[in-house]
């Protein structure tokens, strides 16, 4: 009886052993046998381009940022700007960049009052235009807690500090120093494009790009691709990837903010109700933290990103990246752990304002609260807005609808997609330390949304290489960016508009360097 015990429990281990073996053997066979080929090789690597930088450009390309930045461009609310400094700003852009102002196949118009568009004119019309866009204005920012203040540009061991140094005004100055360097090289530009400066993409930018997108489009143009800010070459963010990697954004997510609010009578606090409008409010606040949206990992484009770089990853972690068919519930886990990248896998909930009270001794007759949602590419505002719904369940907490829109269409990213190449073509000029670039999403939102019309191929990138601590200071405290970053991010954008003159992508070849 016990030999035949023995016997079942061998051979029960033995078929468990067997069962373990086999799927093992299918992991590594799928993950080094059975992989995807990669794609066409399409650049290869070329010897240093010539963007050579005399001290005179070096000061010259810092000052002008430098002074950008002490314009306080600040957009506090739809209806509140500073519009003084919105007007200096273009004054400002006048004197720094003249050569881009006196070109004769430059164009320049003001949108919105405040707004810039650019209109290049390329030698060759047969070459469908593109364009570069960016946004002057800046989130407020608190006095203390800066190491220099944030209208200051102060220069500190290598880093310019200052609010708008990352979001934007080094997008907004950066596309222009680099176009006025060519100018003064005489580069002869082949293809036309667009440069698109905003001045209310910090308040959803219904005056500046929405209108700046609504007159190109009566106008008729169409845009070969779009390049806005939005991602960067990431540092530290993916664990298990040591090297920095392109991510760009193929997509942003949508945006749901909503305005809450509970009215009750007001009263003496010496005899109050069971629940005031704010412990109300409060309870409907909490539970829309303690229920957070679905995890949506495996739905958007988050898993081609991970893809994408799954041979970046150490072992076994590059195991795992291969083979997210089995491995993605895990994964997801993970993911949700750091803000970050809890980011890329569902739609966010931040409570972002809350406003209640009057007197220490009096019941408060209201309670306001804003909270900000970030809908997940498979998601749409409505579904969102149905959850929240459901988890507030208390008819007594008002919904307001503020500001919506869904996530943006994805992006092409595939060996055909122009900007894609031209992207990896510079990449591979400026920043040849990084070795992978993928698609990604935009946690975050920005103008490009509202050239949806214009093309399908709008990309969020800006050529930075950042850190996780370098995130939390986009509209954080202590925002900087280093010179050499800055000047790097003006080579690229020098090396880009060249690289887009090619009339058409070239064939794949074998012996090439892919990014
Ligand atoms: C795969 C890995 C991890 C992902 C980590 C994400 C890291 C992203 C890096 C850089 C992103 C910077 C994004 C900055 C864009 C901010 C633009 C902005 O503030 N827009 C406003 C617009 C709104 C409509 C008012 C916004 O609040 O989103
Ligand atoms: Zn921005
Ligand atoms: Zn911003």
């Amino acid at each position: 009886m016990a030999g035949r015990l023995r016997g079942a429990a061998l051979a029960g281990c033995l078929g468990l052993c067997g069962t373990a073996l086999a799927l093992l053997a299918v992991v590594l066979l799928r993950a080094y046998v059975l992989r995807p080929a990669p794609g066409p090789r399409v650049w290869g690597r070329r010897p240093e381009l010539g963007f050579e930088l005399s001290a005179r450009d070096r000061r010259e390309l810092k000052e002008a940022l430098r002074g950008a930045i002490k314009i306080q461009t600040v957009s506090f609310s739809p209806d509140d700007q500073n519009t003084t400094a919105l007007a200096e700003f273009g004054n400002y852009i006048k004197k720094v960049f003249p050569a881009v102002f006196s070109a004769k196949f430059i164009q320049h118009e003001i949108i919105g009052e405040y707004s810039h568009l650019f209109t290049v004119q390329g030698s060759d019309p047969q070459l469908t235009p593109y364009m570069l866009l960016a946004h002057m204005d800046v989130v407020p920012a608190s006095q203390e807690g800066w190491v220099a203040p944030p209208f200051s540009a102060e220069e500190r061991g290598g880093f310019i500090y200052g609010r708008g140094t990352m979001d934007n005004k080094n997008s907004a100055i950066g596309i222009l120093q680099a176009l006025e360097f060519l100018l003064r090289k005489d580069y002869r530009l082949r293809r036309s494009f667009y440069i698109g400066i905003g001045h209310d993409e910090e308040i959803y930018g219904h005056k500046g790009a929405r209108k700046i997108a609504d007159l190109l489009e009566a106008r008729g143009v169409k845009l070969s691709f779009l390049l806005d800010e939005g991602s960067a070459i990431l540092d530290g963010f993916i664990k298990g990837i040591k090297a920095p990697v392109a991510v760009i954004g193929i997509t942003e997510k949508g945006a749901l903010t909503v305005k809450l609010s509970v009215e009750k009578e007001p009263g003496h606090s010496s005899a109050p109700p069971k629940e005031t409008s704010i412990g109300i409010l409060a309870g409907a606040l909490s539970r829309l933290e303690q229920n957070p949206m679905p995890n949506m990992f495996g739905h958007g484009p988050e898993i081609r990103t991970l893809e994408h770089l799954a041979s970046e990853f150490t072992f076994p972690l590059n195991l795992i990246m291969t083979n997210l068919w089995l491995f993605s519930p895990i994964v997801s886990r993970i993911l949700q752990q750091m803000p970050s990248t809890n980011a890329l896998i569902r739609t966010t909930t931040a409570i972002t304002m809350f406003n209640a009270g009057i007197k220490t001794n009096i019941i408060p007759p209201s309670a306001k609260a804003t909270v900000n949602f970030r809908i997940h590419p498979s998601q749409k505002a409505e579904e969102v807005l149905e959850i929240i719904k459901t988890t507030i369940a208390d008819d007594r907490v008002k919904i307001d609808v503020q500001e919506t829109f869904d996530p943006n269409p994805i992006s092409p990213w595939d060996n055909q997609a122009f900007g894609v190449q031209i992207f990896r073509r510079t990449l591979l000029d400026v920043f040849p330390e990084v070795s992978s670039v993928a698609p990604g999403i935009c946690i975050a939102n920005t103008d490009s949304r509202h050239f949806a019309k214009l093309t399908d191929a709008i990309y969020l990138f800006n050529p930075l290489i950042i850190k996780p601590d370098d995130f939390l200071r986009i509209h954080g405290l202590n925002e900087r960016i280093s010179v050499e970053g800055y000047e790097k991010q003006v080579e690229f954008l020098y090396q880009l508009i060249q690289n887009s003159d090619i009339k058409k992508l070239p064939e794949p070849h074998a012996n090439s360097h892919e990014l």
